[in-house]
């Protein structure tokens, strides 16, 4: 129906609908912004784990570290010493081989230990093996304790051992002469297979990264790099650049300049020693294992989303199909109530003259009969009847005959209009007027009013038995000035006519009273 679009119904249904829609858009914000809110913070969490499970490694290692150099370096200071007590003389070969080999088979680090004199001739090695002609003068730690009166350890870059090819950390200390003059070198070498195997020890990822490193950046070993990576200089990286200025140990998080790929870092420095230890742990394998984790999460909030959509959308449907029903119900009534309207009127309306019928005569008659007897006022009939009817039909036919019931009906509705009368057509050619709460009198004079009027209409009827000339009515007037209870309204109707009839017998075009 075209004027549904504006009714109250479909105004109502329109703001449900948008206050429907405002709810599940409100709804499906939350959801999206508390998943996005958690995930963001668990990533953070993942973040700040993967920060301190990186320096703890670096610490652990760093310890490790420490020990394995704490080592070679007190090996060392007790090799000097006793050289320098003894000497390195012919005679104190043999002592001095026997202990280098001893100790060197207690620490698995060690790849060997030496001893050089003043020019860097070889005098004593661990394995005894001393190559023909070998001089390791120079080598750059050979040269630093040359240079340097220092009786601290010295640690180099990674070399390539001369008697075995193995790559090797080389960890030095200088000899003094009883004068303090340079007297030669006593050396360990660190096996880089050792940082190897220690820290493939650890359980860690493809790309996550365990190194050693000079604090000048030399890398000494980074796992899992191959050893192309040893001995290149990383002082340009942020780590060296400024990290290590500000402290000692802490954590970072940058994109790596050997592969590109970005770690979280956790870096110490060693307390004793010139090295620094890194843990790194990949970034984007951190990211995997936590879209991994939140994967569960991710997929319920998407369910929940959709869940609650559905059901959004099934009570939109509800409440559409529920308003469409009550609009269609609404106009159903209306409908009802219309042909309810028009079956009322069919059912108490005369069709031809719009007068009231005899059943809403009978009605009318009834209830004022009733109410005249408790309210102890007085009722009249009029029963009126067209004189000669049937002459007037043969003589113009039904149809003229039919307007003249018309005219007539018209002019006994306008007379009574002022007063509070009902007009009926009681049958065929006769009327009736209840006239209600009026003496005799005024029934009288609506009589007379009612007889001029439709004589004044001047419908020729020259056959007319009432000698008029023209249509007349005969009219029965009776009034009950105080229905008794327990009276029966008939004794009104059979007394009005037989005053008609009394009308009709005295020559019609009259009233009569009974
Ligand atoms: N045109 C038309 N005629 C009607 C209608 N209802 C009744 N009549 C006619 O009214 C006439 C009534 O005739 P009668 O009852 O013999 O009485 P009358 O001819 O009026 O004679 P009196 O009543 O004695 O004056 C009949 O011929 C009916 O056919 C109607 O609705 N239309």
């Amino acid at each position: 129906m075209p004027h549904s679009h504006s009714s109250p119904s479909a105004m109502l249904k329109s703001g449900l609908r948008r206050s429907m829609l405002l709810f599940l858009i409100t709804i499906s914000i939350a959801v999206l912004l508390v998943s996005g809110w958690t995930m963001w913070s668990s990533w953070n969490r993942m973040v700040e784990h993967g920060q301190m499970d990186a320096r703890n490694l670096s610490q652990s290692i760093s310890r490790q570290a420490e020990d394995t150099f704490l080592q070679v370096d007190l090996t060392l200071q007790d090799l000097r010493d006793r050289v320098e007590i003894n000497g390195m003389g012919s005679e104190q070969k043999d002592y001095l081989q026997t202990l280098l080999q001893s100790r060197k088979a207690t620490l698995p680090q060690l790849h060997g230990l030496f001893i050089y004199d003043y020019k860097g001739s070889w005098i004593v090695t661990s394995d005894g093996k001393i190559p023909a002609q070998a001089n390791n003068a120079d080598r750059e730690y050979f040269k630093f304790h040359q240079r340097n009166n220092d009786n601290r350890v010295h640690i180099g870059k990674v070399i390539r051992s001369r008697s075995t090819g193995d790559l090797i950390i080389p960890v030095s200390m200088r000899l003094n002469n009883p004068d303090g003059s340079f007297h030669g070198v006593v050396l360990g070498t660190i096996r880089i297979d050792f940082f190897r195997q220690v820290y493939g020890y650890y359980n860690l990822g493809d790309r996550d990264t365990l190194s050693l490193l000079l604090s000048d950046g030399t890398i000494l070993y980074s796992r899992p790099f191959d050893d192309s990576v040893i001995n290149r200089n990383m002082s340009q990286a942020p780590l060296f650049s400024h990290l290590l200025k500000a402290a000692s140990s802490g954590t970072a998080d940058y994109r790596s300049t050997l592969d590109g790929v970005e770690r979280i870092l956790g870096y110490t420095t060693l307390k004793r020693y010139p090295l620094v230890v890194v843990a790194g742990f990949d970034k984007q394998e951190l990211l995997k294992s936590w879209f991994s984790d939140l994967l569960i999460y991710a997929v319920l909030s998407a369910i929940l989303l959709m869940v609650i959509c559905l059901l959004g959308y099934m009570v939109m449907r509800h409440i559409r199909l529920n308003l469409q029903n009550q609009i269609e119900l609404t106009q159903v009534r209306d409908q009802l109530t219309a042909m309810n309207h028009t079956l009322q009127s069919l059912a108490l309306l005369d069709g031809l003259t719009g007068l009231a019928n005899r059943r809403q005569f009978d009605l009318f008659l009834q209830q004022q009969w009733k109410r005249a007897q408790s309210l102890k006022q007085p009722i009249s009939l009029l029963m009126i009847d067209v004189d000669s009817f049937k002459l007037f039909n043969d003589n113009f036919g039904h149809q003229l005959g039919d307007d003249c019931l018309r005219r007539i009906a018209a002019t006994l509705s306008n007379l009574a209009a002022s007063s509070e009368a009902l007009v009926a057509r009681y049958g065929g050619e006769e009327f009736a007027i209840v006239l209600t709460g009026q003496e005799s009198r005024s029934a009288n004079t609506l009589a007379q009013k009612a007889l001029e009027a439709v004589q004044a209409l001047a419908i020729s009827h020259p056959t007319s038995l009432s000698g008029a000339g023209v249509v007349t009515l005969s009219i029965g007037i009776t009034t009950n000035s105080q229905p008794a209870a327990g009276d029966s309204y008939d004794g009104l109707i059979t007394s009005a006519d037989a005053a008609l009839y009394q009308a009709k017998n005295q020559g019609r075009n009259r009233a009569v009273v009974l």
